[in-house]
């Protein structure tokens, strides 16, 4: 039983209390917090060990999917929003799972919980990740810095460091060859991964802006990462080795200059932040991995990978014929990267990783016929896979907590303009149009306020290039200190610069012209969702998907607007399931037709409009997709 004095809270009279009282409300409030979440974590080791006995998988997403709606509801209650309930438990489970995956992985493999020695490229940010990682094991570590990735390899082998971590791969710019490449001839095995966000930033030994500096430093893998973001300014860039070296570089120059690094790498934060967050991509991760003398053993409760290396000849299909042993065992590939051969031009190695255990008799099945049909096979380690991914609810869900929510509210708040975003418990994103940058910024806050999660600005109207860019600037702005994704409608090519530069997301009207919208697509770098014309014939449909899957952009959807008929839902859930409709496709009306296609996460748009009187006025919903920001 929870014994929480949360009562005594609640009737405090707010004006008889100083400042300093409040406080200790607060500071007493959090230990409580404290307290429960710790027990809470301590029962999931529980949870883990009754899991050792059964065979049960840790993860168990209806038990979490049950949990989280019972928690909005509960939520709902208390006054907090969907999202805040969500976004903590988010947070909550992914420890919970991961506390259990660290308890079962010591069961199998022995763990003494000993100090342990680990190699690193010094002054790389591969530390901050290796740091969080050993903690969440309580394993203490000493530290072994090394002068490149070579010498960490070589202090594993010779027994001066027990393991190494590795940057592999990231997801803005790829692989690391250079880690791939030693790979290949190690006796190490590979034992863990991490994974974990990284933003590239602009740092200075002056406070000015990237116009004033004299030069710009950056190693070439993090300027591969935020290239886009330093096209203007290419004379003033200069390479180092090493991201430590710049740090050094900006210390010692009285004149001001600037260097390009992650901020997680050390010694960043004595520097002054000039600009935050350049990846090319909003979210760039960074995969590492860990390599050791011994392999380990991944428990069966656990979600595990396995990294090989393997070599075919160049007869016409050979990999072909390999992957698709992985394919009849039904083994999920999640990377596939080919190296050359020291030494033999044109030929490759293939390093694979799958998304299964060692031990798993179709990981066996599977190695025992590809054996003969490769030159050259070495299995590189089996370890945890370390993403946890947050448990989405289905769409369903999302409708029924927000028809129930509706049915709850009273009359007299169903007629305040902007009661319509507060009767959605799931996401919601208003468009917004119009010149006036000011009222924009007030419009953005008030949505915020009445619950909106986001924002999709109509560009319908602006041509001006200049003044386009300062409009849209200060939108970002706000909308980044309001924590809420921007997204624009564009209504004219001479708009999609802006939209690259600004936005985290882009909508495009269907057009009879599709040549037109498949090149905006093409050259929109954003997530981009392409709204579908009601009434269209099936042929037209395919034909038109078929334009916008050549024109490049990677992260496209369609959706379809309210006015939408049944048919047309039909028509293309019917195509979808056969594969024809590749796009995936994004609709309020649609959820149960899309949902049957395995394709839809449905957020609602809503949109703002001001009548005569300056009054807000909130009206019809049309569709965007959770994963495009
Ligand atoms: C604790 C459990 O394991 C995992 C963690 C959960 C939690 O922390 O609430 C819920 C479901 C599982 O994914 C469990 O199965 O109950």
């Amino acid at each position: 039983m929870i014994n929480l004095p949360l009562g005594r809270f609640i009737f405090l009279d707010k004006n008889m209390l100083s400042l300093e009282q409040i406080r200790q409300e607060i500071t007493a409030l959090d230990q409580a917090l404290l307290t429960l979440l710790a027990k809470r974590k301590a029962i999931a080791i529980d949870v883990a060990r009754s899991k050792q006995a059964t065979t049960k998988p840790v993860r168990d997403i209806e038990r979490e999917q049950a949990l989280l709606i019972r928690l909005i509801k509960q939520g709902a209650e208390l006054g907090l929003e969907a999202t805040y309930i969500t976004q903590i438990y988010h947070t909550i489970l992914e420890d919970s799972v991961r506390s259990q995956q660290v308890y079962l992985q010591q069961q199998v493999n022995a763990n003494n919980n000993s100090r342990l020695t680990l190699s690193y490229v010094a002054d790389s940010e591969a530390l901050h990740a290796a740091n969080n990682f050993y903690q969440q094991r309580k394993t203490p570590i000493s530290l072994a810095p090394a002068a490149h990735f070579q010498a960490c390899f070589e202090q594993v082998e010779q027994g001066t460091a027990d393991a190494a971590i590795l940057p592999i791969e990231s997801s803005s710019a790829g692989s690391i060859n250079q880690v791939y490449d030693l790979l290949q001839h190690t006796q190490l095995a590979i034992t863990g991964e991490i994974v974990c966000q990284q933003n590239h930033c602009i740092y200075s030994n002056h406070n000015v802006g990237l116009d004033q500096v004299e030069k710009i430093y950056t190693t070439p893998e993090a300027y591969s990462q935020a290239d886009q973001c330093l096209l203007p300014y290419q004379d003033k860039i200069h390479y180092l080795s090493a991201t430590s070296k710049g740090i050094t570089e900006l210390t010692k120059a009285r004149e001001p200059v600037a260097l390009l690094a992650s901020d997680l790498h050390p010694g960043v934060e004595d520097l002054s932040l000039i600009k935050a967050k350049v990846n090319n991509q909003a979210d760039s991760l960074s995969r590492y991995i860990i390599v050791a003398k011994q392999s380990i053993q991944v428990a069966s409760q656990v979600p595990a990978k396995t990294t090989l290396v393997v070599s075919t000849g160049q007869q016409a299909g050979a990999l072909l014929t390999v992957l698709s042993v992985f394919n009849q065992h039904q083994l999920p590939m999640t990377k596939l990267e080919s190296r050359p051969v020291k030494g033999q031009p044109w030929q490759e190695v293939f390093y694979i990783d799958l998304a299964a255990n060692l031990d798993d008799l179709a990981m066996q099945q599977a190695f025992a016929e590809i054996q003969p049909l490769t030159h050259h096979f070495k299995i590189l380690g089996c370890y945890p896979s370390h993403e946890v991914a947050a448990t989405q609810l289905p769409s369903q869900a999302y409708v029924d907590l927000s028809l129930q929510q509706s049915k709850e509210q009273d009359a007299s708040a169903a007629q305040h303009p902007l009661s319509e975003i507060t009767q959605h418990q799931h996401c919601v994103l208003v468009s917004l149009q119009g010149n006036d940058i000011e009222q924009l910024k007030q419009d953005c806050q008030q949505l915020k306020q009445a619950g909106s999660h986001g924002i999709v600005f109509s560009l319908e109207g602006h041509h001006d290039v200049t003044n386009m860019a300062q409009l849209l600037a200060e939108l970002k702005h706000t909308c980044q200190q309001l924590h809420m994704p921007l997204g624009v409608a564009i209504t004219a090519p001479v708009q999609i610069d802006a939209a690259n530069k600004f936005a985290q997301f882009a909508t495009l009207p269907w057009s009879d012209n599709m040549d037109t919208i498949s090149a905006c697509c093409n050259k929109l770098s954003i997530a981009t969702a392409v709204k579908v014309a009601p009434d269209t014939a099936a042929a037209s449909w395919l034909a038109q998907c078929q334009k916008l899957n050549t024109s490049g952009n990677q992260r496209l959807f369609a959706y379809i607007n309210e006015t939408a008929k049944v048919n047309d839902l039909n028509c293309v859930s019917e195509l979808t399931a056969q594969g024809l409709f590749k796009l995936p496709l994004l609709d309020q009306d649609a959820i149960t037709h899309a949902t049957r296609c395995g394709k839809l996460g449905a957020h609602l748009e809503l949109s703002l409009r001001r009548d005569n009187q300056g009054q807000l006025e909130v009206s019809a919903l049309t569709n965007i997709l959770a994963a495009i920001y």
